[in-house]
C-alpha cells in the first residue's frame, strides 16, 4: 500500500483482483514470452465471426458492404484490406451519411470500431472523378488533431480508395521550416486545422469545390480553444451546403450542445457513459509508493511491454524525456514521441513503432486519440490523465483521455490490457472516479511478487480472450 494512500482512500480504491479459478483450463498456455501477445491477426476470422454475430457487441452487423450501397471499386478496397461486415457504427452511420440530399451527423462509437472507415467510405462514395480537373479539386476535407492521425487517415482512404481510378489525396499537415507547402491539387485533403486554414489563406487549397467536412476526435478539436476557432474557420471559408460530419468516441456533455450547433441540425449516433468501455480492454492498476517506484516499476514491466507494442502516457514531455533517457542509460530500447519534436522525426518515430522496429513507445496525450495500430497489446497510464482547469487547480480526471488512451489497444475486437500506476491520494481518487464513471472494473496487480505480476497479466489475457469468444491458438 502506498504510504501517501491513507487506508480510507485505499479502501475506496478499485479492489484487488479475485481469485481466478479458470486458469489453465483448457491448456493452451497463453505464454507471455511465447507468440502469444504478439500476433496481431489470431484467429481473426474465427474472431470476428464470433464478435460480429453478438448483438451485444460494438462489431455485430446484420448487414454486409453490399447491402449499404457502396460502388463495386470501393467493395474491392474494403476486400483487400480483409473487412467483411461493416461493424455497428458503419452500419448505422453510412445510410445516415450517404443518403441525399446529404445530412450533417455527430457520430459516437466506443474506440477501435471502426469510425474511420465509417466517414472514409461516404466521402469515396461521394467523389466526381470523371476529369483531370475534378481530380485535381479538393471535393472533401478530413480534419484531425494531429499529425500522426492526419497521416494515418491519409492512408486508410488510400486503401480503401485504391481502385477509384483518378483518386489523388493530400495531406496539409506542418511541414519542417526549411520546406515550403505545396499547391494541394488533389481530390481529398486530410489534414490538422491550422496548417489547412493556412493553406486556404495562402490559396493554396481551394475550398470552392469541397462537399464533405469531417472533424475526427470532434469533441477535442471543438473544445480547445486554439483548435475549435480553426476549425470555425475552416468551416465557415467552405460551400454552405457543405456536408459536415462529425465523429469521436467521447461527446462530454459541455461539447455536445456546441456539436450539434457546429453541425447544424444532424442526425446523431450517441452512446452512454457506461457503455464506452470495449470490453476486450481488461483495466488494471499498480500501486507505487511514490515517482521512483513508478518507474522501477515500469522497469520490472519492460519484458512485458516488448511482448507485443505497449504505450506509456505520461504528463509532460519533461517526463516523457526523463524516462527515455533513464531507460535507455540502463540498456532498454524504448522512443519516445512528443509534441516539442519536429516533424519529420515526428513521423520516423510513429512510423518506427508502427513497423514493429520500436515496442516500446513512451508519450503524452499528443497519441491518446486516434492511433490504430493494431499490435499494441499493453498502456500503461505512468500518470493518470488529469483535467486542466482554469484555475490551474489539480486532481480532477480526463475520463475522455483515459477513455482513449486505453483505447490504444483493444481494437475492433482484440485484448488488450491497461495498467494505470497510483502513486499518491490524488492519483488514487481519479482512478476511483474513473471507475465509478464508466460503471467499469479496474483490478489492483500486486507487485509483490513479479512472476505473479506476470501471471496476473497472463490469466487476465486468457480469461478476457475467454470471454469475448476468443479460440485461443497453440
Ligand atoms: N468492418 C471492419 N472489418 C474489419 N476491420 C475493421 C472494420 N472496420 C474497421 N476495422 C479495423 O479496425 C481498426 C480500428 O478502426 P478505427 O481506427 O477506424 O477505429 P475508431 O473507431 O476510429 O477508433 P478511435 O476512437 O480509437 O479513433 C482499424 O485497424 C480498422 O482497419
Amino acid at each position: 500500500m502506498s504510504s501517501e494512500a491513507p487506508e480510507d482512500t485505499a479502501t475506496k480504491a478499485p479492489e484487488a483482483p479475485p481469485a481466478d479459478t479458470t486458469v489453465g483450463q483448457d491448456g493452451a498456455g497463453a505464454d507471455l514470452n511465447g507468440s502469444e501477445l504478439q500476433e496481431p491477426d489470431y484467429s481473426v476470422e474465427v474472431t470476428l465471426n464470433d464478435l460480429q454475430a453478438d448483438p451485444d457487441n460494438p462489431l455485430f452487423s446484420v448487414k454486409s458492404f453490399e447491402q449499404l450501397g457502396l460502388d463495386e471499386r470501393i467493395l474491392k478496397g474494403l476486400s483487400k484490406m480483409s473487412f467483411r461486415k461493416p461493424s455497428k457504427v458503419q452500419e448505422r452511420a453510412l445510410p445516415l451519411l450517404m443518403a441525399n440530399p446529404p445530412q450533417n451527423l455527430v457520430g459516437q462509437s466506443q474506440s477501435g470500431t471502426g469510425k474511420t472507415a465509417a466517414f472514409v467510405l461516404n466521402i469515396l462514395s461521394r467523389l466526381d472523378l470523371s476529369t483531370q480537373e475534378l481530380q485535381a479539386t479538393p471535393q472533401a476535407l478530413i480534419l484531425a488533431p494531429t499529425r500522426e492521425l492526419a497521416r494515418q487517415i491519409v492512408g486508410v482512404v488510400e486503401c480503401m480508395g485504391q481502385y477509384l481510378d483518378g483518386l489523388i489525396i493530400g495531406t496539409a499537415v506542418p511541414t519542417d521550416s526549411n520546406t515550403r507547402p505545396q499547391k494541394m491539387a488533389c481530390s481529398v485533403v486530410v489534414g490538422t486545422p491550422g496548417t489547412v486554414m493556412d493553406m486556404m489563406k495562402r490559396r493554396i487549397l481551394a475550398s470552392g469545390g469541397i462537399r464533405v467536412l469531417v472533424l475526427d476526435e470532434a469533441d477535442n478539436m471543438l473544445d480547445l480553444q486554439g483548435l475549435g476557432d480553426q476549425c470555425i474557420r475552416v468551416k465557415s471559408a467552405l460551400p454552405k451546403t457543405t456536408q459536415i460530419v462529425l465523429f469521436s468516441a467521447t461527446f462530454p456533455d459541455h461539447v455536445t450542445e456546441y456539436s450539434k450547433k457546429f453541425a447544424n441540425n444532424p442526425n446523431e449516433i450517441r452512446l452512454q457513459h457506461d457503455e464506452l468501455t470495449v470490453e476486450g480492454i481488461k483495466q488494471l492498476y499498480i500501486d507505487c509508493a511514490d515517482g521512483e517506484e513508478k518507474y522501477n516499476n515500469l522497469v520490472a514491466l519492460y519484458g512485458l511491454l516488448t511482448v507485443g507494442s505497449s504505450i506509456i502516457f505520461v504528463r509532460t514531455r519533461a517526463s516523457a524525456a526523463e524516462i527515455e533517457k533513464r531507460m535507455v542509460a540502463e540498456g532498454h530500447t524504448v522512443a519516445s514521441l512528443t509534441g516539442g519534436i519536429e516533424g519529420s522525426q515526428r513521423d520516423a518515430i510513429i512510423d518506427a513503432f508502427r513497423s514493429g522496429q520500436a515496442k516500446v513507445l513512451i508519450t503524452t496525450n499528443v497519441l491518446a486519440r486516434g492511433i490504430d495500430v493494431s499490435t499494441v497489446s499493453l498502456v500503461i497510464n505512468y500518470d493518470i490523465p488529469e483535467e486542466h482547469t482554469q484555475n490551474g487547480r489539480r486532481g480532477e480526471p480526463d475520463y475522455q483521455t483515459y477513455l482513449h488512451r486505453i483505447g490504444r489497444t483493444g481494437r475492433f475486437g482484440r485484448i488488450g490490457v491497461a495498467i494505470s500506476f497510483v502513486s499518491n491520494k490524488d492519483e488514487w481518487t481519479m482512478l476511483s472516479k474513473i471507475q465509478s464513471h464508466f460503471g467499469c472494473q479496474i483490478d489492483r496487480i500486486d507487485t509483490g511478487d513479479w512472476d505473479e505480476v506476470e501471471d496476473t497479466i497472463k490469466r487476465t489475457i486468457k480469461n478476457s480472450r475467454a470471454q469475448a469468444g476468443f479460440a485461443l491458438r497453440k
